[in-house]
């Protein structure tokens, strides 16, 4: 494909390519390749999981505003999202470290601390890694693997007409704590940070930042779903809520009708967009990195997660899936539908 550059294909473009490209390119052992949160590995007793996400300074993070330890802890939160959303368990982890050759020492000591700090947090280990320099940018990877029992994981691929489109949590609450970083001075945000004025809002404008720095991924949620078989398909929310809906409703070939009103528009997100001129549904939409789980499950399925998990993380249905060829409507508050690219943009993509 000369002359075409990644930004002309874009992100899912690519890894599209990359995908047909080398279908045939597979051991027998592999039950899930590219495409969809983790790959899936059969290693006799049960599934092996692996996945692979960075932290990109400038593009993920930001080393002058945000404390190295919430970095490290962030980076393990982004790739344990993805085995919550497979409903598999963490085991081991290697870390690949790309920075410029006048990087802190001390700066990195803190960073792997935050490494640490998740993987504990979430039972795994780090087992290794790789050092390399660049010539700008900090860049670091997390390979994580996991497990889940044999034939309980859950793909992108099971969302059938009929079920509940499921969100966890609150949306919007990531990108109002970014916005709230890049707006802020550092004066300002230390404020926030020491909850040094004891009012509701800067508790709530806290938390968001907080969010933003490391998310708290949905373990025992993505675990509980996948051990009791409760979800057909499933992704965690990083790009954003209409592109992983998208990702679900392209893998299972099934159309999706979001309803706009069940939307769970995080209160920050509402603050922070009101206070910038922007839509805070919009940020719900598109924002991303709220790292939630989103999924598609029965009726009675989900009675029984909210009745477990509902008061605890929240739990809304908010939308349904019909039969189609994996596109994702929006139901107006009139009642009429529109398709959700011409409503917003679709979310976060990197080219
Ligand atoms: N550069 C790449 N080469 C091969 N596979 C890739 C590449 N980038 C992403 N993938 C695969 O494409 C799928 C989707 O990746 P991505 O959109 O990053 O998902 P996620 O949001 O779960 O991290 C995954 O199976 C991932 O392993
Ligand atoms: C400084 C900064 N600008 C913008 C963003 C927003 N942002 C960066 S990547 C991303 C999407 C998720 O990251 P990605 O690497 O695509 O993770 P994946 O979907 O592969 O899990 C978003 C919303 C950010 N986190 N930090
Ligand atoms: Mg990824």
């Amino acid at each position: 494909m000369q002359g075409l550059t990644i930004k002309d294909l874009g992100e899912f473009g690519f890894i599209e390519l990359i995908r047909n490209r080398f279908r045939h390119h597979r051991r027998s052992d592999v039950v899930v390749g590219i495409g969809d949160d983790v790959a899936v590995v059969d290693v006799g007793p049960f599934y092996l999981l692996a996945t692979c996400d960075g932290q990109v300074e400038g593009v993920h993070f930001l080393s002058d505003r945000v404390p190295p330890r919430y970095s490290g802890r962030r980076l393990v939160a982004v790739n344990a999202s993805d085995i919550a959303a497979m409903g598999g368990t963490p085991l081991w982890a290697l870390v690949a470290m790309n920075v410029p050759d006048h990087t802190d020492v001390s700066y990195l000591e803190e960073f792997y601390e935050g490494i640490v700090e998740g993987l504990e947090k979430i039972g795994a280990s780090l087992v290794g890694g790789n050092c390399s320099r660049t010539s700008r940018d900090t860049v670091f990877d997390l390979f994580l693997t996991g497990r889940v029992e044999k034939g309980r994981m859950v793909t992108r691929s099971g969302a059938k007409p009929g079920d509940l489109l499921v969100v966890s949590g609150t949306l919007g609450r990531a990108r109002a704590g970014l916005t709230l970083l890049l707006r802020k001075d550092a004066e300002s945000l230390q404020k926030i940070l020491e909850g040094s004025s004891r009012s509701g809002i800067d508790d709530l404008l806290k938390n968001a930042i907080l969010h933003y720095y490391a998310p708290e991924p949905r373990m025992e949620l993505g675990r509980f779903i996948g051990s009791e078989g409760l979800a057909r398909a499933m992704i965690d929310v990083s790009d954003g809520l209409l592109q992983d809906t998208l990702h679900i409703c392209r893998s299972s070939g099934v159309d999706v009708v979001i309803d706009l009103e069940s939307i769970p528009v995080d209160e920050s997100c509402a603050l922070v967009a009101k206070e910038v001129g922007e839509d805070p549904l919009e940020w719900a939409l598109t924002g991303g990195e709220d790292y939630e789980l989103l999924f598609a499950t029965t009726q009675k399925d989900f009675k029984r997660l909210f009745e477990i998990f509902g008061s605890v993380v929240g739990l809304n249905v908010i939308g349904y899936f019909r039969e189609g060829s994996g596109r994702v409507w929006i139901r107006m508050n009139d009642g009429s539908e529109v398709s959700a690219e011409f409503f917003a943009s679709m979310g976060w993509t990197h080219f």
